[in-house]
Order: C-alpha cells, then sequence, then structure tokens
C-alpha cells in the first residue's frame, strides 16, 4: 500500500503519525511511505532519518494527500486540508467528530473512509490509541493547572502542595479515567487535596484502593460537583462517552460558586467539552476568562510535548497501521473487531452512533457497509 504522512498544521501541533522505526516496519511489510518535508522535526526526527529509513520525502502536502492510498495523521484534518482528500481514501488519525460539525460535513462530502483512533476500542471496552495521550494529557493538566493557578498567570495564587503551616490547594478531578487517574496521581504526588468523582462505582473503588491517603472519591452527581467546586482551586475535565458529546457537568451557574482565580482545564475539550463555558483554545491562546474563573481548553496538549507524545502514540498506532496496510480497511476492518469500532464515517455514510446523534445525521450500521 502507499502511505502519506503529512506534517501537522493544527497550532503548535508537533507530534508525526509515524516515526523512522515504522518506516522501517512498513518497509518490510513491502509497503511504500512518503512522508512531507519537515514533518518528524517538531519531534526530532530529520528528513535525512526517514530516507535512512526508505521513505521518499515529499515537498508539499498537496503531493502527499495526492499519491497516498492511506494518510495517517495525528489531529484531525483542517479545513486547507478537506479539498486535498480523495474518494475513498483511508485516513488514520484523531477525528473527535462528535466536536465538529463541520468537520463531519466535510468527511461526508470527500466520501473519504475516516478511520479513528479515539474509537478503536478493545473487547475490554479499553481504548488502546486513546490511552496513551490521556496518560500524556491527564499529567499534563496539573502542569497547566498548577502555572494557570499563579497569580501573574491569572489564577489564584496558591501553590498546589502548600508549605509547613499553610493548606495545600484542592484539585477536583471530574472522571476517573486514564485523563483522571493520571492527573490525580500527578497532582497527589505534589500534595494537594485531590477529590475524583465517577459515575461508575467500580472504578471509584478501584481508585479508592490504589490512590494515596490524599485522595478522595466521590460520586458524580450534580449535587456533589456542586458542592465540591467552592473548595476546589483547579478542576480538571476528563469525563468520556466515546465518540460521542461529553456531558456539560459544571454548568455556567455554578462559576459563580467558585473562588476567583480558579483554574479549569477541560481535557475533554476535544470530545466538546464537560464545562457548559469551554470553547476550544490552543496553545498560542490557551486560556481566557469567564466570572472570574480561568478556564484552559487546549484540545492537543500531547501536541506540546512531542518527543514523549510521538513515541507514545505510535508505540500505539503502529500495529493497527501495519495490519490496515497489509490487509486493505475492509479486510482489516471485517476480521478485526477492534478497529471495525473505529470506522466513523464511510463513504459518505455517517457509521459511528455518537457522531449521528451529535449532528442528527442517518445512521448506517457499520456491519452493513461491507
Ligand atoms: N485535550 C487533549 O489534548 C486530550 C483530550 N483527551 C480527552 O480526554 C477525555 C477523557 O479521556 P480518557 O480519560 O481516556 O477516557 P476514559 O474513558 O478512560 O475515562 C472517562 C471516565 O469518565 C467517566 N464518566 C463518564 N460520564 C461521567 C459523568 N457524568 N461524571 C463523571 N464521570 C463520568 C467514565 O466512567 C470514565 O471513568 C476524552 O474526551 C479524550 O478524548 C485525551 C487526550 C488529549
Ligand atoms: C486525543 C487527542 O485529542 C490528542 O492527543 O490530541
Ligand atoms: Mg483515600
Amino acid at each position: 500500500m502507499i502511505i502519506g504522512v503529512p506534517k501537522e498544521i493544527k497550532n503548535n501541533e508537533n507530534r508525526v503519525a509515524v516515526t523512522p522505526a515504522g518506516v522501517t516496519e512498513f518497509l518490510k511489510n513491502k509497503h511504500t511511505v512518503y512522508v512531507q518535508t519537515e514533518a518528524g522535526k517538531g519531534s526530532g526526527f530529520s528528513d535525512e532519518e526517514y530516507m535512512a529509513a526508505g521513505a521518499v520525502i515529499l515537498p508539499s502536502i498537496e503531493q502527499v494527500y495526492a499519491i497516498a492510498e492511506m494518510i495517517i495523521k495525528v489531529k484531525e484534518p483542517i479545513e486547507s486540508e478537506y479539498a486535498l482528500i480523495k474518494e475513498g481514501q483511508l485516513l488514520f488519525t484523531y477525528f473527535h467528530f462528535a466536536s465538529s460539525e463541520p468537520l463531519t460535513h466535510a468527511m461526508i462530502e470527500r466520501k473519504a473512509v475516516c478511520l479513528a483512533y479515539e474509537t478503536v476500542e478493545k473487547t475490554d471496552r479499553s481504548l488502546p490509541l486513546l490511552v496513551p495521550m490521556s496518560e500524556v494529557a491527564g499529567r499534563m493538566a496539573v502542569q497547566e493547572g498548577a502555572k494557570y493557578l499563579e497569580k501573574p498567570m491569572g489564577g489564584f495564587g496558591i501553590l498546589l502542595g502548600g508549605v509547613a503551616g499553610v493548606k495545600p490547594a484542592n484539585v477536583l478531578v471530574l472522571g476517573g479515567g486514564i485523563v483522571g487517574t493520571q492527573a490525580a496521581k500527578m497532582a497527589a504526588g505534589l500534595g494537594a487535596n485531590v477529590t475524583i468523582v465517577d459515575i461508575s462505582l467500580p472504578r471509584l473503588r478501584y481508585l479508592e484502593d490504589i490512590m494515596p491517603a490524599n485522595v478522595d472519591t466521590v460520586m458524580s452527581n450534580e449535587y456533589n460537583i456542586r458542592d465540591l467546586v467552592k473548595s476546589a482551586n483547579l478542576i480538571i475535565g476528563g469525563v468520556l462517552i466515546p465518540g460521542a458529546k461529553a456531558p456539560s457537568l459544571i454548568t455556567r451557574d455554578m462559576l459563580k460558586l467558585m473562588k476567583p482565580g480558579t483554574v479549569m482545564v477541560d481535557v475533554a475539550i476535544d470530545q466538546g467539552g464537560c464545562f457548559e463555558t469551554s470553547k476550544a483554545t490552543t496553545h498560542e491562546h490557551p486560556i481566557y476568562e469567564v466570572d472570574g474563573v480561568v478556564h484552559y481548553c487546549v484540545a492537543n496538549m500531547p501536541g506540546a510535548v512531542p518527543y514523549t507524545s510521538t513515541l507514545a502514540l505510535t508505540n500505539a498506532t503502529l500495529p493497527y497501521a501495519l495490519q490496515l496496510a497489509n490487509l486493505g480497511w475492509k479486510a482489516a476492518c471485517s476480521r478485526n473487531e477492534e478497529l471495525r469500532k473505529g470506522l466513523n464515517v464511510v463513504n459518505g455514510q455517517v457509521v459511528f452512533k455518537g457522531v449521528s446523534e451529535a449532528w442528527n445525521l442517518p445512521y448506517t450500521e457499520v456491519e452493513k457497509i461491507f
């Protein structure tokens, strides 16, 4: 198969979808890999390293899309890329369709085959291609939160861990999945008082068991969240209903209950966000304020730590990408249920329920397209 790796063009997105090590594996399997010049630069991989591994370097994004049967990317295509996508072309990347109606319509119109990293699902319901980036973003959420809690950055001016004789900060984590667990571990490690809320009692039970003593678990409901926001200094949003729009757990009126300078990091922004007042921001302009509350809503947080993120992401994606290349998407998805769950929009049809519900579009059962 002919594989294309474009350079990411989202704001401050420094990851790349295939490393020189990945190129070597594709070549061993008799595929051809075209990489856009400087695609790996932000992650520390030069064109020379890709060429040494056997890739062909192309000077423009247009040439990469024009030649490739499968495009492997990190983030969703940006508007300027829409026209480059060919009918029937396989796109393997994060899409987060439920947070972008224009992207959904564009991919329907282009009749592309959109296989979304974030909905590839194992039989135990884990999300193998989201996990590594959720680990990164969960850990980063605490770093970013700590930074914006500093007074000159607009925050309340509290140190997460406090010092002798002074109380630490209160950190509220919404959703105790991968993002929530990593965030809680980091915040607890810095000495903060952490509370995790989740709707899954088995998950709360597990977290209660493994977390240090400065982490509490509380059932997620409006009553409890309304109470917890009053004392929180940092709130981290990491809830997920796979492939669907995130629920708004913090409504606008709750901001009035918070202390001025409270910081909210909405990691779930890529699925539309779990705070009513969230809107996606960029690494260039990461924050804004509503009613005295600092909002950080960057939709590609891991893009800022590309060394870690590119390696963590490609460790997970490469085996799936090889299956797609070796068998073609149809055979790979009909044989492998994990990959089949990644299909969201195929040849103009929406085949993922959460996406059809988010934008009120006709739904086709994925089994019907084979
Ligand atoms: N902004 C960014 O750069 C990044 C964003 N993400 C996003 O972070 C979000 C979380 O991802 P993961 O932690 O991997 O998901 P996950 O599936 O591991 O965890 C989600 C948790 O939310 C819980 N949940 C669902 N509804 C809830 C509710 N009403 N109240 C409380 N908890 C609820 C679930 O029980 C589950 O434990 C996703 O939207 C993901 O796409 C992930 C990586 C990077
Ligand atoms: C998952 C996601 O949105 C990211 O890694 O950017
Ligand atoms: Mg405890």
